[in-house]
């Protein structure tokens, strides 16, 4: 029956909420054809982690060198410019990369925008595809504030592209996205002011460890306005002015955006075939599938509860993929997801929060002061602590931790987490020595 179509499975977007799963179904000789209207991979190689990481691998080595001074001499300036090609160079050849992998299994790239005509037709630019299924996996955009001036405020990948670091960056929103680009361009050199409407940083994460990120900022000189609702933005001579609540302003040579972003739900067709939405995303039910059930959705369109991250979108696109090869009916199950912001240093979570377990009086609470430990002595951390949280049966089912390393430290600990790990089990693993692993595993009571 499913050979009446084009395809088999028929994706809109070729991010990562498609690209990890569509490449092994194609390979299992599944008909699978991937539209796209911009570049291949979506926005995590070409405007997102794989980019923001490479601009960040400088700061890093400079807050380590910063503490190391005197044993190592001569300061660190991190040449803009320079950092900004050697991210192209890292990642200007990812979409040709991800195509050829695409390519190699057969997947039809349909280059152009799709828009769901019915059930089992997509147009794409005006020529039909035709599939059994459909993925929706258009992903999200830059949230613009409106407010008078928007236009001339700028998003994320418009950061990452600049040839010139701006003098004056003002940054409104205290999110991810603000928080690290606010690291980066401190770190480079810019005067930074980050901007937000309520009266807290990274909302989503332990805030006595938020604080410490703040403080640090603080400290080489990045600007924080509290409770600032912007109300215009401005253009001054060579500058911006932005505007906030009715009589205050700030001067920026640039304005970032950094409010968010919003689910790629307008124009696709969703209202003429009866698809639910809202303003966080497609509506999905426990197979992904939307309310039309030959079409699916995948990613960061999705509205959910869970991280709008790239491992929970590769989760799916693999989800789907065991779907439509027939491996499995099983409904979604996700695993514990961590998230991490990438500040120097980071903070990173999974599980169980402090918060959380504080409020609920259940758990057990174990903290730990890093730069006490002789491994964190080694690179001078002076900021690092963690929690760990354990349940009734002393189970690790949570830890939050603020350190350099804070991204392997979590990452060490998911095992444990999400398979429930006795104490006897984790105390047969063998690590390696020394290591962040030994480090983080050694901790855990
Ligand atoms: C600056 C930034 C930094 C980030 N850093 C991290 C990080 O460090 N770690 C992390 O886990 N996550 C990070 N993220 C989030 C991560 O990038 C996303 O969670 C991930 O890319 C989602 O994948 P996706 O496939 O759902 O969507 P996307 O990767 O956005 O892919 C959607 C694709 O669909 C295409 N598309 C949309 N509409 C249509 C249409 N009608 N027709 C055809 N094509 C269409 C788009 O062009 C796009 O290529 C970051 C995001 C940003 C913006
Ligand atoms: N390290 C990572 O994993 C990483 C990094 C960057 C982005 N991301 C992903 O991209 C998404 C978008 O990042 P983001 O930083 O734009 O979003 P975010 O949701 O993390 O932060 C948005 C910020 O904007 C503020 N805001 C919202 N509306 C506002 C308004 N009207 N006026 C002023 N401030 C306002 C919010 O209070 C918040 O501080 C994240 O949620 C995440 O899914 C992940």
């Amino acid at each position: 029956m499913a050979n009446q179509y084009d395809y088999d499975v028929l994706y809109i977007g070729s991010g990562h909420g498609t690209f990890d799963g569509a490449i092994p179904l194609a390979s299992t000789g599944k008909r699978v054809g991937v539209i796209e209207t911009d570049l291949i991979g979506g926005t995590c190689p070409n405007r997102g982690c794989n980019a923001k990481i490479t601009l960040d691998a400088p700061v890093q080595l400079a807050r380590l060198t910063e503490r190391l001074d005197g044993i190592v001499s001569g300061g660190i300036s991190i040449n803009w410019e320079q950092n900004e090609q050697h991210m192209h160079e890292v990642i200007d050849e990812l979409p040709t990369m991800i195509a050829g992998l695409m390519k190699s299994v057969n997947i039809d790239i349909i280059k152009g925008y799709g828009v769901l005509a019915d059930n089992h037709t997509v147009m794409v630019d005006g020529t039909p595809k035709t599939a059994d299924k459909i993925v929706i996996s258009t992903g999200q955009h830059p949230h613009r504030l409106e407010v008078p001036g928007n236009d001339l405020m700028h998003d994320s990948e418009e950061f990452m592209n600049l040839k010139r670091l701006p003098r004056q960056i003002v940054i409104i929103g205290a999110g991810y996205i603000s928080l690290e680009f606010a690291t980066i361009a401190n770190a480079a050199g810019a005067q930074v002011t980050v901007m937000t409407h309520g009266d807290r940083v990274l909302r989503k994460f332990y805030q006595p460890y938020v604080d410490q990120v703040v403080a640090d900022l603080k400290s080489r000189g990045v600007q924080f306005i509290y409770d600032a609702k912007v109300t215009e933005v401005e253009k001054a001579a060579d500058n911006f002015v932005v505007h906030y609540n009715d009589d205050q302003q700030v001067t920026a040579s640039w304005v970032l955006d950094a409010t968010g972003r919003n689910p790629n739900v307008d124009g696709l067709g969703l209202n003429k075939l009866g698809i639910k939405y809202n303003r966080n995303g497609i509506s999905v039910n426990d197979h992904l599938q939307t309310s039309v059930d030959n079409i699916y959705a995948s990613g960061d369109v999705i509205d959910k509860d869970q991280p709008k991250l790239t491992p929970t979108a590769i989760f799916e696109s693999t989800y789907l993929m065991h779907q439509f090869a027939g491996d499995s009916d099983a409904p979604i199950s996700y695993p514990a997801i961590p998230s991490v912001v990438f500040t120097s240093p980071r903070i990173a979570k999974v599980g169980v929060t402090p918060e959380a377990a504080k409020d609920s009086g259940d758990f057990d609470i174990q903290t730990n002061h890093l730069p006490d430990d002789w491994y964190r002595k080694v690179t001078k951390e002076k900021i690092g602590d963690n929690t760990l949280i354990y349940n009734q049966q002393h189970q690790l089912v949570g830890a939050t931790e603020i350190s350099d390393q804070a991204e392997n430290a979590i990452n060490t600990l998911l095992p444990a987490i999400e398979f429930k790990f006795s104490a006897d089990q984790l105390g047969r693993l063998i690590t390696l020595f020394p290591s962040i692993a030994a480090d983080t595993l050694g901790q855990l009571s």
